[in-house]
């Protein structure tokens, strides 16, 4: 049977999320990408692409017909909502239209009209004036997946070919997110991370490497006692569980070439141990995915980079592996 389908969101309409969707659709026979719909305002994209000066086919359309039009025309399934967002410029007047794509491509892929959910970026400053009361995509997704009024907890992936790192606390000022950390936590989040891996990314035995807090993974705990009090006891739990997880690792010394052929994720105590090599190794192939959830989410890994929206300068080649990573997850999954 054919895979539905890719249900992807506006994101911020004032960003470039409009700007690597065409660039993107436009290299859907070279790159030969999955089919997918944008979930929004057709007339953003057209004026976004005449402001780009690029020719495209936009027709209006329901999920059920987008993959049959995918290759003459970038589908866009209406929401309703106006996106008024001048690039570069960002206001909170189309921060409903923003929320309510995200909705439907959630509502979508549990209709399975959609095979996954691939998010543009979201200013989350933009949201918040507005009204939004959840740090980002990972945790309002979690929401909208409840079932009998249980949440999900979602984890956070940053996933390349490169690298794969999993942040255990995220979008949190670092003062509270060290106040965060527990043994219980640590536990919970690389459970879930070893689930998906084997489930959506076809990883029997994932070999996790978990980083220490401190300098030097707290250097015997001269240099800070949570290394041995948190993190060495969850390491410990998880071996008792046959997971495959080494650590507390000096977070200074994990990331070299040699020693990332050794794991396959590395869990981080915090957004930005994890996310900096990312991003610095793979800047424009990294594709955040949440696990944890009953479908699968990715997107690009970078934000709206407002400075460059509508400029022409945006790359789509993140958008593009988070389109390709969730076609082989939904795939992957589907036939496990
Ligand atoms: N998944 C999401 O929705 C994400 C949203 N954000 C949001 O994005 C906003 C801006 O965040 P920043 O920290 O400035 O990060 P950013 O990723 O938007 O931009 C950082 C730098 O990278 C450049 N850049 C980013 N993507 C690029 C691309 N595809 N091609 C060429 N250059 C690119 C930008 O021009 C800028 O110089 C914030 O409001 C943040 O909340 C940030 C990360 C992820
Ligand atoms: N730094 C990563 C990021 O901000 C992505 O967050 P989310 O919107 O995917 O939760």
């Amino acid at each position: 049977m054919r895979q539905a389908p890719l249900a992807l969101t506006l994101g911020e309409p004032s960003g470039i999320g409009p700007d690597i969707t065409i660039a993107a659709w436009l290299k859907r026979s070279t790159d030969n990408l999955p089919p997918f719909y944008l979930i929004g305002d057709a007339d953003l994209i057209r004026r976004r692409a005449e402001r780009l000066g690029v020719r495209i086919e936009i027709a209006e359309t329901s999920p059920q017909s987008a993959a049959e039009i995918f290759p003459r025309a970038l589908p866009v399934a209406p929401t309703g909502h106006v996106a008024t967002g001048t690039p570069g410029a960002p206001d909170s007047t189309s921060a409903l239209a923003a929320i309510a794509s995200i909705k439907q491509a959630v509502a979508d892929v549990k209709a399975g009209v959609a095979s996954a959910v691939v998010t543009n970026p979201i200013a989350k400053s933009v949201l918040y004036e507005a009204g939004f009361k959840h740090p980002g995509h990972t945790e309002f997704l979690a929401e909208l997946a409840a079932t009998h009024g249980k949440t999900p907890k979602p984890v956070m992936m940053i996933w390349s070919e490169t690298l794969a790192v999993v942040p255990v606390t995220i979008h949190l000022p670092l003062r509270e997110a060290i106040t965060t950390l527990t043994r219980e936590l640590i536990v919970e989040t690389a459970r879930i991370v070893v689930t998906d891996m084997r489930k959506r990314l076809r990883l029997p035995s994932p070999r996790l490497a978990i980083a220490g807090l401190n300098p030097h993974a707290g250097e015997g705990g001269t240099l800070g006692k949570e290394d041995g009090a948190i993190v060495a006891p969850a390491v410990e739990d998880l071996r008792r569980e046959g997971i495959d997880a080494r650590g507390p690792l000096p977070a200074d010394t994990m990331f070299h070439e040699a020693a990332r052929k050794t794991y396959d994720c590395a869990i981080c105590m915090y957004h930005d141990q994890a996310l900096i090599p990312v991003k610095t190794l793979a800047f424009d192939s990294g594709v955040n995915v949440t696990l944890g959830l009953p479908f699968i989410r990715t997107s690009p890994d970078h934000g709206t980079a407002f400075d460059i929206a509508g400029s022409g300068r945006a790359n789509p080649s993140s958008l593009i592996a988070a389109l390709r990573l969730a076609a082989r997850m939904a795939a992957t999954s589907a036939a496990t």
